[in-house]
């Protein structure tokens, strides 16, 4: 890299003046207008573009997921494109709130193509675009301001010649000073003037102007002013849809297209999770999820975003990032053992608040609203804590580990994961748990039978009396105690010589991920002062206590 780029570089520098905008201080409150032009942009920007196969099964997605206005073709591009439309219209696959739209260079042949595609069509937008920035000016077309001038309107009034043989069809244009966003604003704005000159549109029968920003070549901010300028200066605003069309060249076009709604734009054309030419469209998936966790309908559904995922990666041959905002397969997922821990306590307070709001710690969706499970929500390897693996063993065992004993058996799964160097799934941790706790170990005390649980003897005393297995030798037990904990440790004692004082017992019932309904905990602290932990898992609670006694004595046996 140079280490003097101004010399090669020249930063983007808006002429606009905007001391009193507007849009830094307002709210997005409601969702744009939204058109897909994954079939398009997104489509031409592919390696291999979809075959009709592949177009129509993403075009009957994007239906699923509410689009209204779909960009499907560049009809004159080629015969797939061209039989597309076909398809569409022969087929009866638009619905009748939904307005299919195609583009089209501002070339009479190409126009005539495009309305020949269009031919029976109820309703449809067609799109004509011309670059319109001073190098395209120059370099791409090598013409003069007034040249290109001429080349929109020869190309609008070609579009209305076109659009009067075919009378039945109720036409939308829409027209794109392409590269808007490094064109003279006053350019800009004297082109699609003269181009509504043409079309003559009113409130009842508005014409689209779109402004794209082509390739990013600024900030946000800039882009917002230029829309808002826009907004303010071009005559007949009520007889105009202002159309965003941002693309994501310096990473920015989400921040880009919201801004530009602030300062005025009422629809937004993208693809989803943001194909497109280069660095792709804005992201329309997003967008709609953005406006959405801020409490707004985005008039757009995704109740299995995986889905949608899987066919778009499908249908573009392109995958998407693991990372990409909402849809990425690991973005609801926590490794890091702070995460975790605010999650699981966010779940916790979440269920005991019941009041439905989401207020989730490094969460901004419910991943269920998305379709998607809360058993990724928390994943574990090295970098997690004591509350994560507590999670895991939680959703998959529905057992809820006392604070002690989750930090003793955190410390144990960190030593795995340490020593596998990769993450432990939900059976790699139970396995774990199964090992540190005797979980179901006949090597150590397996509980063979025992009478009724306790009956009472003289005072508040109880007593056990059972058969223990250890070390292949069935063993009988009696043991008194004030309780059933302490009867059982004192049989244990008795029998076995394993000596254990209890520091803490938990109990509770199951509510998933096993059979049995009831789960028991013992903290207990050994004469040289080790503390050891028991778990019993029984269809009955009295059972999974006894259990949890064997399983501390396990420990020490
Ligand atoms: C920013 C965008 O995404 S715009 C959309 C771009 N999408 C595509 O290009 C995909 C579909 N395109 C195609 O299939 C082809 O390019 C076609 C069918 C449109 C045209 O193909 P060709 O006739 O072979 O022209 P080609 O693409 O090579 O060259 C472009 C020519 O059109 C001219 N041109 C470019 N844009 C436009 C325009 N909007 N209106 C009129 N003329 C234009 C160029 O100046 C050039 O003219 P020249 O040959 O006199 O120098
Ligand atoms: C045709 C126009 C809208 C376009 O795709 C762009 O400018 O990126």
């Amino acid at each position: 890299m140079l280490t003097n780029p101004e010399t090669k570089y020249r930063p983007f520098v808006s002429p606009i003046e905007l001391p009193d905008r507007k849009w830094p201080s307002r709210r997005l409150a409601k969702a744009p207008r939204w058109l897909s032009t994954d079939l398009r942009d997104g489509n031409q920007a592919l390696a291999n573009p979809m075959d009709v196969e592949r177009k129509l099964r993403f075009y009957d997605m994007l239906i699923a997921c509410g689009f209204k206005e779909i960009e499907v073709a560049f009809p004159s591009a080629s015969q797939i494109e061209f039989d597309f439309v076909r398809a569409l219209m022969e087929q009866g696959r638009i619905p009748e709130d939904v307005t299919i739209q195609v583009l089209t260079q501002s070339r009479a042949d190409l126009i005539a193509r495009t309305f020949e595609s269009l031919v029976g069509a109820r309703k449809a937008i067609v799109h004509l675009y011309n670059a319109t920035a001073p190098l395209f000016r120059r370099v791409v077309f090598g013409m003069e301001r007034h040249e290109i001038v001429d080349l929109a309107v020869s190309g609008v009034t070609a579009m209305l010649e076109e659009s009067r043989k075919q009378p039945g069809t109720d036409w939308t244009f829409e027209y794109s000073p392409e590269t808007f966003c490094f064109t003279e604003p006053d350019f800009a704005l004297e082109i699609c003037e003269r181009v509504l000159d043409v079309w003559q549109p009113t409130a009842e029968r508005p014409a689209i102007l779109n402004l794209p920003a082509t390739v990013e070549v600024a900030m946000p901010n800039v882009y917002a002013d230029q829309i808002e300028w826009f907004c303010r200066h071009i005559s007949r605003r009520d007889a105009v849809i202002i159309s965003v069309h941002p693309h994501n060249d310096r990473g920015t076009a989400v921040a880009s297209a919201e801004q530009a709604l602030l300062a005025g734009a009422d629809r937004v054309e993208g693809c989803l999770f943001g194909n497109g030419e280069r660095t792709g469209n804005v992201d329309l998936v997003t967008l709609a999820l953005n406006l959405y966790t801020q409490g707004i309908d985005p008039g757009l559904s995704f109740p299995s975003i995986r889905d949608v995922v899987k066919t778009v990666e499908y249908c573009n041959g392109l995958p998407v990032h693991p990372r990409h905002p909402y849809a990425g397969e690991l973005v609801h997922t926590a490794f890091s053992g702070s995460h975790q821990d605010a999650i699981r306590k966010g779940f916790a307070a979440h269920e005991r608040r019941n009041d439905g709001v989401w207020e989730m710690p490094y969460l901004p969706v419910d991943p269920a609203d998305i379709g998607e499970s809360y058993e990724a929500v928390i994943r574990v390897n090295s970098q997690s804590g004591k509350g994560g693996v507590a999670w895991v063993i939680e959703q998959d065992k529905g057992l809820k580990l006392p604070r002690a004993m989750q930090v003793d058996f955190s410390r144990r799964v960190q030593l795995l994961a340490d020593s596998t160097k990769r993450e432990l799934m939900a059976e790699d941790i139970w396995k774990e748990f199964v090992h540190a706790y005797h979980v179901d170990d006949i090597e150590s005390f397996e509980l063979v039978d025992y009478e009724g649980g306790f009956r009472r003897s003289v005072g508040a005393e109880r007593v056990f009396t059972g058969r223990i297995r250890h070390r292949e030798r069935d063993v009988a037990v009696t043991g008194r105690g004030n309780g059933l904990v302490s009867a059982t440790l004192s049989a244990i004692a008795d029998a076995f010589g394993v000596t254990l004082n209890v520091l803490d017992y938990q109990e509770h019932a199951l509510r998933r991920g096993t059979d049995a309904k009831a789960a028991a905990y013992l903290q207990c602290v050994r004469p040289d002062g080790t503390q050891v932990f028991g778990v019993g898992i029984d269809d009955d609670v009295a059972a999974a206590t006894v259990k949890a006694v064997l399983s501390a004595a396990s420990a020490s046996g």
